[in-house]
C-alpha cells in the first residue's frame, strides 16, 4: 500500500433519533437526541453498556441503519438521505471490523482482503499489488495463502483490518474489534490501528465497553446510557474531571484505583455525628500529576491524610493520578479549598467513623 495519506472525513450525529418498532406495535428507541461530532483523523471511542446504543450509532453511519429523524453526516454527506449510486459511493468510504472477524472460511488470507476490490471491480493485476501492500501493512506476510481457521485472533483482526482498508476509505468503524482478544494481542491490535490512523489519516470511529481500550487509542470519547449520550470530550478531560455517574463507573473498573473493602463497608453517605474522617478522590492532572501535593498539605496546612488507594496513569503522553485519601472530616472542606487552589480535583465519596 503506498503510504500516500488518505484524507479522512468528519462524521457528525445532528440530533439523531433511531427507534426500532416492535411485534407488539410498540417501539424502542435505541438512540435518542444524540448529536456528536467526529472530526476528520480522529479516534474517537463511543462506550456504554449492553444494549446502550453503540451499534446502532455505527450502523447509522454506513448507512445499514437509518435514522428515524435527525441526520449523519459522512465528510458532510447525509448517510440516512442517500439511496443507490450515492450511498455506495458513502460506503465505499466508510470501512468496517467487527469482534468475531467476519472473514470467509473457505478464502484464503489474501483473498479475504481482495473481497472488496473483486467486488468493486477493480483489474486482477492491480488487485495483487495492493492485495500485497495491505498485507504488509498488516505483517501477515508468511500467513497470506493461510485460511482462517489455521490463524490466531489477533491475526484475524489484521485481514479484518486489510480488508477493511482495501478500498481506502476515509473513515474506519470498529466494533468492539478487540473484545474477543487477550490483553496483549488487544495492545497490538490497538497499536496498528492508531499506526494506520497516523499513516493514512483516515478516521476511527470505535465502539467498546472498556474504558481501558478508550485509554489507549481514543483521542475523544462519547459515553451514552439508555441511547442518549451523557458525557463526551476530549478523553484526557473525561478521564481526569468525569461529570456523569455512568463514566465515573466505567473508569472506576479502569484505573484499578477502587476503595479497599474495609472501608467500603462501612462508608456512609453522609457525616455521622462525632469523630468522623471524610473519603475522598483527589485527581492529579496535567502538570501536577506528579506533584508531592499531599505532603505541601501537611506541611502548610497541618492535616494529615490517609492513602487508602492511588495510581499515576498516562493518556497519549499525558499523566493523571488518582488517589482515595481519608482525612479528619473537621478540616475535609480546607484540604479541598488547598488542592483546588493548587490545580487538583477532589471529590467527596462519603464519610466513616
Ligand atoms: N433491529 C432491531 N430491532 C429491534 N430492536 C433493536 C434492533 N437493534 C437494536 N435494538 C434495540 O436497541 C437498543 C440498542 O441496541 P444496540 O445494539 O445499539 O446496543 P449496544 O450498545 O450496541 O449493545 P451491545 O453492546 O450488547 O451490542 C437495545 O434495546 C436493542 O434491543
Amino acid at each position: 500500500m503506498s503510504d500516500a495519506k488518505s484524507q479522512g472525513a468528519s462524521i457528525v450525529f445532528q440530533s439523531v433519533e433511531k427507534a426500532f418498532h416492535k411485534p407488539d406495535g410498540g417501539y424502542v428507541s435505541a438512540v435518542s437526541d444524540a448529536s456528536l461530532t467526529v472530526d476528520s483523523g480522529a479516534i474517537t471511542g463511543i462506550i456504554g453498556r449492553s444494549g446502550a446504543g453503540k451499534s446502532t450509532m455505527l450502523r447509522m453511519v454506513n448507512g445499514l441503519e437509518r435514522p428515524t429523524s435527525g441526520q449523519v453526516l459522512v465528510g458532510g454527506q447525509d448517510v440516512g438521505a442517500a439511496q443507490g449510486a450515492k450511498l455506495r459511493d458513502i460506503r465505499r468510504d466508510v470501512g468496517m471490523i467487527f469482534q468475531h472477524f467476519n472473514l470467509l472460511a473457505s478464502r484464503t488470507v489474501a483473498g479475504n482482503i481482495a473481497l472488496p476490490l473483486e467486488i468493486a471491480g477493480v483489474p486482477a493485476a492491480k488487485i495483487k499489488t495492493r492485495v500485497a501492500d495491505l498485507i504488509d501493512r498488516v505483517g501477515l506476510n508468511t500467513q497470506s495463502n493461510n485460511y482462517p481457521a489455521e490463524l490466531s485472533g489477533g491475526q484475524k483482526q489484521r485481514v479484518g483490518i486489510a480488508r477493511a482498508l482495501a478500498t481506502e476509505p476515509k473513515v474506519l468503524l470498529s466494533d468492539e474489534a478487540t473484545s474477543a482478544l487477550d490483553p496483549e494481542t488487544t495492545q497490538t491490535v490497538l497499536t496498528l490501528l492508531k499506526d494506520i490512523n497516523r499513516d493514512l489519516g483516515l478516521t476511527i470511529l470505535l465502539i467498546t465497553h472498556e474504558m481501558a481500550v478508550v485509554r489507549d487509542i481514543a483521542s475523544h470519547v462519547a459515553v451514552i446510557e439508555g441511547g442518549k449520550i451523557v458525557e463526551s470530550g476530549k478523553t484526557y478531560d473525561v478521564f481526569t474531571a468525569p461529570q456523569h455517574k455512568t463514566t465515573r463507573s466505567f473508569l472506576s473498573g479502569v484505573t484499578g484505583v477502587t476503595l479497599p473493602a474495609f472501608i467500603k463497608g462501612r462508608m456512609l453517605k453522609s457525616r455521622p455525628s462525632g469523630a468522623a474522617k471524610e473519603v475522598m478522590r483527589v485527581t492529579f492532572a496535567g502538570t501536577h500529576a506528579t506533584d508531592p501535593m499531599l505532603a505541601l498539605l501537611t506541611r502548610d496546612l497541618g492535616i494529615e491524610v490517609n492513602i487508602l488507594a492511588g495510581a499515576v496513569e498516562e493518556i497519549g503522553i499525558k499523566p493523571f493520578g488518582n488517589l482515595l485519601v481519608s482525612l479528619d472530616a473537621d478540616k475535609a472542606s480546607d484540604a479541598r479549598t488547598y488542592l483546588e487552589k493548587h490545580g487538583l480535583l477532589t471529590e467527596v465519596l462519603g464519610y466513616v467513623s
